[in-house]
């Protein structure tokens, strides 16, 4: 990571932003080609003997097989919990898949390992949680910042909803594993650092606005490791290992940045909920899923485009308080207005954020994701109702600003 586990804990504890910040439970963070062994040697110290390694048929092929033969020598008694895919061949981490984890855990489990990417950490999270056991975690590829942090995304009767559960108590990410990692993943895991830039703007709007809980060093955290990635952004189009190092070691840092608050307000913003609205219509039509990171690196540059386009015009020129803003809202407008210009200005265009997801190999229009341009209209007007409790630009749009009447 931009900066190391000791530090962060160390920066969290002399943090002064006065909100409260939860305890890192990650106790070691390895990103190595000797992750493996160091897993089996963290095992050891932990005195686990009984162990349950939750993946999916690729994940297991991937690193779940190599990880088993490690722990048979070790002679850590292991089960493998390989979580059924949906007859679109999508693991999806929903009811069903929690409810696989916990009928095929014995009771007396030590830990959890979740070797996978984005869904079987989540599922794997939400399930260690529950049994009030601790879990390892494995990744198997660079795709979300979705591993150190404390929040699951479950999709619970087909809404995607994020409870908050626990972090692992460490990472083991084997650096040949993620270079092999397939290269959309990798460029969905650009893609959800690129959604940073929005996701961040949204944070400080609704600090601003709604008093959302905001803190210096989380957003410093975040943008450190978005910057990190941007500037490597040929490594990381290349696939090599230094790419990958620091696409891993930003998605981490991230992941962290949000365990911190015990939410995910620096990472997830409008683009997020957008993606979570068209994640939850394909769901809905049985379609097969697009990757998570690839859906917000089509999704950031339209909310840029929004924000400039459509938000900004109308914000500026306000000249009364519509019916549907309360006078809280209307005055802190009023207050930060040029602030926010400021804040909208410091965005990359629309064309340089499609230009750097387009370098490492992400798509650039929601069209080549199968997603249609109604569908993407239809979400700017409705995605912001997933999270009511977001004061993101698009909330403030939608419901305060074109809700005359
Ligand atoms: N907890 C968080 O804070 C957080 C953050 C970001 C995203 N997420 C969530 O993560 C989920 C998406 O995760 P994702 O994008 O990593 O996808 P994913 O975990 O759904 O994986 C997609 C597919 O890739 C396969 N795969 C994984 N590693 C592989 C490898 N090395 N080789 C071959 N195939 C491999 C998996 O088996 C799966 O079929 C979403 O539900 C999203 O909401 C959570
Ligand atoms: O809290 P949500 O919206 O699920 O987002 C988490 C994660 O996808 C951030 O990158
Ligand atoms: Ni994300």
């Amino acid at each position: 990571m931009n900066q190391t586990l000791d530090n962060i804990v160390s920066l969290a504890k002399q943090c002064q932003c006065g909100h409260h910040h939860y305890d890192i439970s990650i106790e070691q963070i390895v990103v190595s080609h000797e992750a493996f062994n160091q897993l089996a040697a963290y095992l050891r110290y932990k005195q686990y003997k009984k162990v349950v390694v939750v993946a999916d048929n690729r994940t297991f092929t991937a690193a779940g097989r190599s990880l088993c033969d490690k722990l048979k020598n070790e002679s850590v008694l292991y089960t493998v919990c390989l979580i059924q895919s949906d007859e679109n061949e999508d693991v999806i981490a929903d009811e069903r898949a929690i409810m696989q984890v916990l009928l095929e855990t014995p009771n007396d489990v030590d830990a959890f390992i979740a070797v996978g990417a984005g869904t079987v950490h989540d599922i794997t999270r939400f399930s260690s949680y529950k049994m009030k056991v601790p879990f390892i975690s494995v990744p198997t590829a660079p795709s979300v910042d979705g591993f150190t942090s404390m929040g699951a995304p479950l999709i619970i009767r087909g809404v995607k909803k994020t409870i908050q559960a626990q972090a692992p108590i460490a990472v083991f990410a084997d650096t040949d594993v993620l270079c092999q990692a397939p290269k959309a993943m990798i460029a969905a895991g650009f893609g959800d650092m690129v959604a940073k830039y929005t996701s961040l703007a949204d944070w400080q709007f609704a600090h601003w606005m709604a008093n959302e809980p905001y803190c210096p060093l989380v957003y410093q955290l975040t943008i450190q490791s978005l910057n990190a990635c941007v500037d490597h952004m040929e490594d990381i189009a290349a696939g090599n290992e230094k790419g990958i190092h620091v696409l891993m070691d930003a998605l981490l840092q991230s992941g962290i940045a949000m365990l911190l608050m015990g939410q995910s307000y620096s990472a997830s913003g409008a683009e997020h909920h957008l993606s979570h609205y068209w994640e939850m219509e394909f769901l809905r039509q049985n379609k097969r899923q697009v990757l998570h990171g690839a859906k917000v690196g089509v999704s950031t540059p339209i909310i840029v485009e929004h924000y400039q386009r459509v938000f900004w015009p109308l914000l500026s020129e306000l000249k009364q308080r519509p019916k549907s803003m309360d006078e809280t809202i209307w005055e802190r407008l009023k207050t930060y207005t040029d602030s926010i210009q400021e804040l909208l200005e410091s965005l990359p265009s629309p064309e340089r954020i499609r230009a750097m997801v387009e370098k490492v190999g992400g798509a650039v229009a929601p069209q080549q994701l199968g997603i249609d341009p109604l569908l993407v209209e239809r979400s700017l007007k409705e995605a912001h109702r997933l999270r009511l409790n977001r004061f993101t630009m698009l909330y403030c749009l939608n419901e305060c600003m074109l809700m005359e009447g």
